[in-house]
């Protein structure tokens, strides 16, 4: 797909994840390949200004990479115009904005779908973004807040896109009070697609590349697709989407080369929830990987988090077949 005048190919991005998508992650997918973009966590504009942007483990790359979109959770509040200048010596591919996290925290900030419901501020944030950012702009939208009447304030919302200079779009398909284990409503992306001249990437459960064959005509009007949770399962899948062959993982190799990139990133103390929550998504490649997490959780160290994991995953454990893969 083109994205404000670059070829990303093949259309598939990495999802932001907090917690997830830092740099070692990323290069931990980057030994994989098979995407065309990689996301950042969401990044706090505020805090951004902060950070040594070079060496944090959130938004430092690596050339191995490949393209890198940093997004940005903002309010408005923030020195937006220092945050994009800032953000220039990182060569972002795109600037991303979060107008779709509807986490109580980030609502709280008048960020993701707080910033998304309320116009006039919108307007303004994203004006501010265009004139200091003239690289690509992209934002990740949910469908709104009302399941029974989104689709007016939805397409004003694309319109204001449109005017303003966005170059694409993100839907994650659920409303705002959905969690993440409802399904989501991929039948609504063609409706949107056939409404606006942007490009839309399609977010939300896509789990294996049948569901594309199973779903097409779902699929079919979008310009790429985004993959979250499961790329944390299956740092590889990736390629499967791309069509390149797939090989079986080594489960420990992975997971305890995941390890070894995170801790050299980033102290102990900050790694260890990250060890812990991505055990938690790799756990579902197993059987009875709830046992995995479950010996994870007991661990006080990161060490003791890496014993537990290697234990587990160095004894064989029965793979859970086909896609197999929920997150319901
Ligand atoms: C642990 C976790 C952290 C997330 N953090 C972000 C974030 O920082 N920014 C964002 O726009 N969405 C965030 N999301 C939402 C994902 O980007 C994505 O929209 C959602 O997981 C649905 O896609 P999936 O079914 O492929 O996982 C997060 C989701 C998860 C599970």
């Amino acid at each position: 797909m083109s994205l404000g005048g670059q070829e990303i190919a093949p259309a598939l991005f990495l999802a932001p994840m907090e917690g997830i998508t830092h740099s070692a992650f990323r290069r931990l997918l980057s030994d994989y390949g098979g995407y065309g973009a990689l996301f950042t966590e969401m990044l706090s504009a505020g805090a951004f200004l902060q950070e040594k942007t070079l060496e944090s483990p959130y938004t430092r790359r690596r050339p191995c990479e490949g393209k890198v979109i940093y997004q940005f959770g903002a309010s408005g509040r923030e020195d937006l115009e220092a945050v994009l200048r800032k953000v220039e010596s990182l060569a972002p591919d795109a600037v991303d904005l979060n107008l779709g996290c509807p986490a109580p925290k980030i609502r709280a900030h008048g960020w993701g779908v707080s910033l998304a419901a309320d116009f006039p501020r919108l307007r303004t944030v994203l004006e501010r973004f265009r004139r200091a950012w003239p690289g690509t702009l992209t934002v990740k939208v949910r469908l709104g807040d009302d399941p029974e009447r989104w689709r007016e304030g939805f397409l004003e919302r694309v319109r204001l896109f449109e005017d303003l200079g966005v170059d694409a779009m993100t839907v994650h398909a659920r409303f705002s009070g959905e969690k993440l284990k409802r399904r989501p409503r991929w039948e609504e992306f063609a409706w949107i697609a056939a409404r606006t001249r942007l490009p839309v990437i399609g977010n939300g459960d896509i789990c294996a590349p049948e569901d594309l064959v199973r779903h097409r005509e779902a699929f079919a009007p979008l310009a790429g697709l985004m993959l979250g949770r499961i790329a944390v399962v299956k740092p590889w899948i990736f390629r499967a989407f791309a069509g390149l062959p797939v090989e079986p993982p080594d489960h420990a190799e992975l997971w305890d080369r995941h390890y070894r990139y995170l801790l050299e990133d980033m102290p102990p103390e900050r790694a260890f929830g990250r060890l812990m929550d991505f055990t938690y998504y790799y756990a579902k490649n197993f059987l009875f990987g709830h046992e995995l997490y479950r010996g994870v959780q007991k661990a006080r160290t990161c060490e003791e988090i890496r014993e537990a994991a290697l234990r587990f995953l160095e004894a064989g454990p029965t793979p859970n077949r086909g896609t197999g893969v929920s997150f319901t």
